[in-house]
């Protein structure tokens, strides 16, 4: 069985990632999508990041009715940063039977040769890259290991939606709507 890994903060979920979730399962490409919710992206520094069980929680609900997505906590359990290449090893030694490929949007592109191991995920894993505004290329000759998604740009952000509940704008149409109750019913991010 072939499975997208969809990693992320997902600090919140949002549209544009089950945007691109649905793109990549209607491509054929993968069998089954996982998110993984990372707890600490290595790279960013965010004050307003929420609990990994709360982030976990959202996606949840973001997902009750597709039978073809998945969350995983696995990333709860390891050391922290989350190093990508470590889950991977880990998830690939858990399940033999599955082929596992990383879902990326592409402005993780252009720091992909500063990621930890990037060989090593290279070596064993397809890149599926999905396309977003002001991306900037790669350093590294990553053109054997992609595999582009066809679909269109979305100017969306975990960020934006984070300053809108802020200045105290609507998310309704931002995130799925069990995401907004979720967010609302427990004053997040205020
Ligand atoms: N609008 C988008 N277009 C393409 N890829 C995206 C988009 N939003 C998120 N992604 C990708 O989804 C994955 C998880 O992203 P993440 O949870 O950090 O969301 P984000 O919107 O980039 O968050 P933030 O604004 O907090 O940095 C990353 O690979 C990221 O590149
Ligand atoms: O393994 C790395 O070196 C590495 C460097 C940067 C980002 N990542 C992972 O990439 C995923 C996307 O991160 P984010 O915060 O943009 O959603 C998240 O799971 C991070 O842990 C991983």
């Amino acid at each position: 069985m072939r499975v997208g890994l969809f990693f992320g903060s997902f600090n919140p979920i949002h549209i544009g990632h089950m945007i691109i979730a649905q793109a990549v399962v209607d491509s054929g490409q993968v069998d089954e999508l996982w998110f993984v919710v990372s707890p600490q992206n290595p790279f960013k520094q965010n004050k307003n990041l929420l609990h990994e069980f709360d982030r976990y929680d959202m996606v949840q609900a973001a997902i009750q009715d597709q039978p073809k997505m998945k969350v995983s906590d696995i990333e709860f359990s390891l050391p922290k940063p989350s190093f990508t290449v470590k889950t991977l090893a880990v998830l690939s030694e858990k399940h033999l039977d599955k082929e596992f490929k990383l879902i990326i949007g592409e402005d993780n592109l252009s720091n992909f040769h500063k990621w930890k191991n990037y060989e090593q995920i290279l070596k064993h894993h397809q890149l599926i890259v999905y396309p977003r505004p002001n991306s900037t290329p790669p350093k590294i000759d990553l053109s054997e290991q992609i595999e582009m998604i066809n679909a269109p740009m979305l100017h969306i952000s975990a960020t934006f939606i984070r300053e809108a509940i802020e200045k105290g704008h609507s998310i309704k149409y931002l995130v799925p709507s069990e995401v907004d109750y979720f967010i609302k019913s427990k004053n997040l991010y205020l």
